[in-house]
């Protein structure tokens, strides 16, 4: 953890010293972060020393800390609301339990490079491109949110918080397939809908994000939705019009159509899949099926 002031030193000890009373009286003691046990002042000591984890907890609020300048009162409100959404949306079972459509299961994938450079390890792929212009997919706003919220919770199960050099992930977008540009409104609803999900709720988690395969007749569209989008997340953005470019920024990508170094295994072939819940995550997923029963 590197500060470049007192002052942000200050600000990071003060929210982390206040966390439990935060935690209990603003977030109704809800306490879990991308899966990890937020709350080492819990009153049930026995999940402190079980799921607590002090370096990881002082990562993530480092992180946010970091998100949010440092400034004392930024970085609170948004504590309390990241963690006040997620009680309510509950992201863990949108990315471990819930069964989403499955077209969009198969545009949707999370990769992991262990050796790649910083912050280039592990990488979701969203292939809108493949259902560009099908309505289908996008008339259920809520379903597809759940999906693509889902998508990113099994990508950040992939990062290690203690690890600078993997502590953000990139993005692919592959617009492979894209032609004319029409996006009906419920589409534009799931696109506006996710963006401003992934800028409230997921501060300081991007490292990069590739738009491929983009047509240059369409770059006007990434002009315009760039409007939605925070300055400091559209710095990491970069267009390329032809996706086997993306290997001279990911070399670990499949030679196939993206022009990396894997020749022997396809974009299919490499996705992880679902990875293993953290231990925190199974023990709210059994409490939830506690107390519904
Ligand atoms: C095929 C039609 C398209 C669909 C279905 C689509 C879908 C989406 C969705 C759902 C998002 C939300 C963010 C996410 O999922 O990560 C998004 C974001 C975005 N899309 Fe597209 N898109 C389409 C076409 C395009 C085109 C042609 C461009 C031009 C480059 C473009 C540029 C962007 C940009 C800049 C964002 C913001 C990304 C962010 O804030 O993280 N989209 N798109």
């Amino acid at each position: 953890m590197k500060f470049q002031t007192d002052e942000q030193e200050k600000v990071y000890e003060k929210v982390y010293k206040e966390l439990p009373a935060i935690i209990e009286k603003k977030c109704s003691g809800y306490d879990e972060l991308y899966g990890y046990k937020l709350n080492y002042g819990d009153k049930d000591k026995e999940l402190v020393t079980k799921y607590f984890d002090e370096s990881i907890a002082r990562a993530l609020i480092f992180k946010l800390c970091k998100a949010y300048d440092f400034k004392y009162d930024d970085v609170k409100t948004h504590i309390i609301d990241i963690l006040n959404w997620r009680k309510k949306f509950n992201p863990l079972d949108a990315a471990f339990k819930e069964k989403h459509n499955e077209t969009l299961q198969t545009i949707g994938l999370v990769t992991h490079y262990p050796t790649a450079k910083p912050n280039k390890q592990v990488i979701t792929w969203n292939l809108y491109g493949a259902i560009s212009g099908k309505k289908e997919y996008f008339k259920d706003v809520d379903a597809f949110v759940r999906y693509r919220v889902g998508l990113m919770e099994r990508g950040l199960r992939l990062l290690d918080f203690e690890n600078d050099d993997n502590s953000y992930m990139a993005q692919v977008h592959d617009y492979k397939g894209v032609s004319m540009f029409k996006m009906d409104s419920d589409t534009k609803k799931c696109t506006r809908q996710v963006i401003a999900i992934f800028q409230e709720f997921y501060p300081e988690l991007l490292s990069s994000k590739y738009f491929i395969n983009v047509p240059s007749i369409l770059v006007w569209v990434f002009d315009v939705i760039k409007t939605f989008v925070d300055s400091n997340t559209k710095k990491k953005f970069v267009l390329l019009g032809d996706g086997k470019k993306l290997g001279s920024h990911l070399p670990e990508c499949p030679s196939k159509d993206y022009g990396g170094e894997d020749t022997k295994n396809t974009l299919q072939q490499q996705s992880v899949g679902t990875p293993r819940p953290t231990e925190y995550t199974l023990y709210l997923f059994e409490k939830e099926n506690n107390d519904i029963e």
